[in-house]
């Protein structure tokens, strides 16, 4: 089933911003996906017009099945969202945050196993949030996201404000979510956070969606796909290392050979080469960042395709 659905979905603020621009979207159910985007690019928009806080001026969406204007309140009954920078009550407790939403939402709860879920310690039920720490207060709005078992969780910037632990512990637990069956819409700027998480991702840029598919399916709209760096007791005088298929560049640096493959597979071939001449020392691999792709498709002003970056027309989507 298609949990998330638009179709050229628009929303204008005014008559010169076009928050959300014909945007075709489609989410499937038990997915993380990542919406990503810079600042501005939408997402925020995009999500209050799938829970109808504000409507579309053209297109349409639908969330579960659910039409987005006709039919919120049964998306909203369905849906737990965790807003951008979540701001909570100073003075209540954790317990009495949830038991507030549980009442708002007409179902019951036991704080505790929901405080737990997300990593808080049944002591901490009872303190005031306003002695929580940052980490704390997210991992509380997202206890109050899943009140009544949502099948969608949608989670708006969800790490800003966290440190790298927290943001390794939340993302353990949004993957925990997923796995017992709850899709999640993750929208962020981050993208090494969404690479990490998702299981597909969409980068929207000005309103537009620009790109979808797995972070492998990113990774290989780019002609470069991992670079492998050997550390060699001594650099043998003839490597033919460039006549290896996939292989695109090898330079030499101080006793390490840097390799650019355009075909993982080529990484092996080349390991071998170098075994049969010298002696390996140190062997780093690394997939080509998703970094160089988000910043080509969300580059303002003039062609978005420089010479050398070589991925196709960004209209085109790499989903397979
Ligand atoms: N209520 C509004 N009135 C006028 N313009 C708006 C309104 N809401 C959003 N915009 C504009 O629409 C565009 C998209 O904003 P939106 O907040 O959806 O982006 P975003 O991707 O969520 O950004 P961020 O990551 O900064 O939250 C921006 O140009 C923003 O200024």
């Amino acid at each position: 089933m298609t949990a998330i659905r638009t179709s050229e979905l628009t929303k204008r603020f005014g008559p010169d911003v076009v928050a959300v621009d014909g945007l075709d979207l489609r989410v499937e159910s038990g997915e993380v996906f990542g919406f990503l985007g810079p600042n501005g690019a939408g997402k925020s928009t995009v999500i209050n017009l799938l829970l109808d806080f504000v409507r579309p001026t053209a297109g349409s969406a639908t969330v579960l099945g659910y039409d987005s204007t006709t039919e919120a309140q049964q998306i909203r009954q369905r849906t737990g969202v965790l807003p951008e920078g979540a701001s909570l009550y100073e003075r209540l407790t954790g317990r009495e945050h949830l038991e507030w939403v549980a009442r708002a939402n007409d179902v019951t709860i036991d704080p505790i196993p929901a405080l737990e879920r997300v990593g808080l310690s049944p002591e901490a039920a009872d303190r005031a949030v306003g002695g929580y720490s940052k980490g704390m207060t997210q991992r509380l709005a997202l206890a109050m996201a899943l009140v009544g078992d949502p099948d969608l969780l949608i989670l708006d910037e969800p790490s800003s404000g966290l440190d790298p632990t927290g943001m390794r512990e939340f993302r353990e637990i949004v993957r925990a979510e997923a796995r017992n069956g709850r899709t999640v819409f993750f929208s962020s700027h981050v993208l090494a956070e969404v690479e990490a998480v998702c299981d597909r991702i969409g980068i929207l840029h000005e309103g537009t969606l620009v790109a979808t598919g797995t972070p492998a399916d990113l990774r290989a709209g780019l002609d470069l796909v991992g670079t492998l760096e050997v550390e060699v007791a001594s650099v043998p005088q003839e490597v033919p290392l460039e006549t290896i298929d996939g292989v695109q560049r090898a330079t030499v640096q101080d006793g390490t050979i840097t390799v650019s493959v355009v075909d993982p597979t080529a990484k092996i071939e080349v390991l071998t080469e170098l075994h049969e001449r010298t002696r390996v020392l140190d062997v780093i691999s690394e997939n080509a960042s998703l970094e160089r792709l988000f910043d080509t498709y969300t580059a303002t002003g003039g062609d978005r395709r420089s010479s050398d970056d070589r991925i196709g027309d960004p209209s085109t989507e790499v989903d397979r």
